[in-house]
């Protein structure tokens, strides 16, 4: 191993490879003016978009798109023809600016700023980093990302044609615990898919086990099913993804996901790992440099276990993993129906939100 550390021409920083450097400056920028330290609404979209770039990717057809490599932004304007990137427009909208303060490519902006914005969610890993990714040459083609409306045995296989086995995708689901959406329910913004939205948890994966009792709107939108935790008066409930609850039940991938429930340490490895993979997607990693030394050290997670939010219990669990694992005993939170915070420092009104 190289023990020695080149001084950065910031005169800030040092790093083991110049390479590097630069992605020393950019986690500062991101993380005092893009994310603020936090995560917030804009670090959960920055964490979307890695995995709208890198899917963008066909191993059965490699002319389809070149994985992570900064296409949906270079072509945001072919790659946002696809329904399933909508909302991401705006995590583009706010990498887009770094691309000309910093010497990078935006393949590497896009992995590097979702690594960095993860690391403000108490409980997430820290992330790999490679840098070098080519500035892609031509668009993704469209219907390379999963809808939440898709059949999953669609959604395994196109996760497939990526690399990616259900296992690994449920690895990566972890990110729906930090996950709120801006554009499914009309008229409604940062609708939740677990109660604790700013912390990297396993309440998603215990929340969408739950058994459903009210959709955000009737008939539910395309891509929801009915969820447990209901509209409470004074702010909103959650939501589930159709797809989350499909990949909940599937027998390719219900047992796994029930095991990650209250197994903070085993969800961090996997999402680790499976978005270690995600970030490199149509790269060849043997020309690019390690640079996960930039990454911040990652907030640590809250020492709550897994609990039933209020007003829900044991009786309302649905599993379908039929093997014999039993099912870890969780406390329910006291009080009445769960209100989910809007704001990452607790406040239950969106628009009081620091910005
Ligand atoms: C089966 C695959 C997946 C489907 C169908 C899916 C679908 C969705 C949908 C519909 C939204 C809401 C977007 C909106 O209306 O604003 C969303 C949000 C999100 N997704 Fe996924 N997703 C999938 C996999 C992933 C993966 C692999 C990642 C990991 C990198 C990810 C990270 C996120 C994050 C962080 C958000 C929250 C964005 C925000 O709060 O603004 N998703 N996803
Ligand atoms: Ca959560
Ligand atoms: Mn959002």
């Amino acid at each position: 191993a190289n023990f020695r550390r080149v001084a950065c021409p910031d005169g800030v920083h040092t790093a083991t490879n110049e390479a590097c450097c630069v992605f020393h400056s950019l986690a500062d920028h991101l993380q005092t003016i893009t994310f603020n330290f936090t995560c917030g609404e804009d670090a959960h979209e920055a964490l979307r978009l890695t995995f709208h770039d890198a899917i963008g990717f066909s191993f059965m057809n490699e002319a389809l798109g070149g994985g992570a490599d900064g296409s949906i932004m270079i072509f945001e304007d072919t790659e946002l023809m696809d329904p399933a990137n909508n909302g991401v427009d705006d995590a583009i909208d706010n990498l887009r600016p770094l691309l000309t303060m910093f010497d990078i490519s935006a393949g590497d902006l896009i992995q590097f700023a979702g690594a960095v914005a993860v690391s403000n969610c108490p409980g997430a890993p820290k992330l790999e980093f490679m840098a070098g990714r080519p500035n892609a040459t031509h668009p993704a083609a469209l219907g390379l990302v999963p809808k939440p409306e898709d059949p999953v045995d669609m959604i395994f296989a196109r996760m497939e044609d990526a690399g990616f086995s259900p296992t690994e995708l449920v690895g990566l689901l972890a990110s729906h615990s930090i996950a709120r959406s801006d554009t499914l329910i009309d008229n409604r913004q940062a609708v939740p898919f677990d109660s604790t939205p700013f912390t990297f948890d396993t309440q998603i994966f215990l929340e969408v086990l739950l058994a459903g009792q009210e959709s955000q709107t009737l008939p539910a939108a395309a891509g929801e099913v009915a969820a447990q935790v209901p509209n409470p008066l004074v702010a909103q409930g959650e939501m589930r993804l159709q797809s989350d609850f499909a990949i909940a039940h599937s027998t390719e991938s219900n047992c796994f996901w029930q095991s990650l429930v209250n197994d903070q340490n085993n969800m961090m490895i996997h999402f680790h790992d499976a978005m270690a993979k995600l970030a490199v997607v149509g790269q060849d990693t043997s020309k690019m440099i390690d640079c996960s030394e930039a990454i911040p050290e990652p907030v640590p997670p809250v020492a709550k276990p897994a609990t039933f939010p209020a007003g829900t219990g044991p009786e309302l669990l649905q599993l379908s993993c039929t093997e014999n694992i039993p099912f870890p005993s969780l406390a329910t939170d006291p009080g009445q129906a769960t209100t989910i915070p809007e704001c990452p420092d607790g406040d239950i009104n969106l628009n009081d939100c620091p910005s």
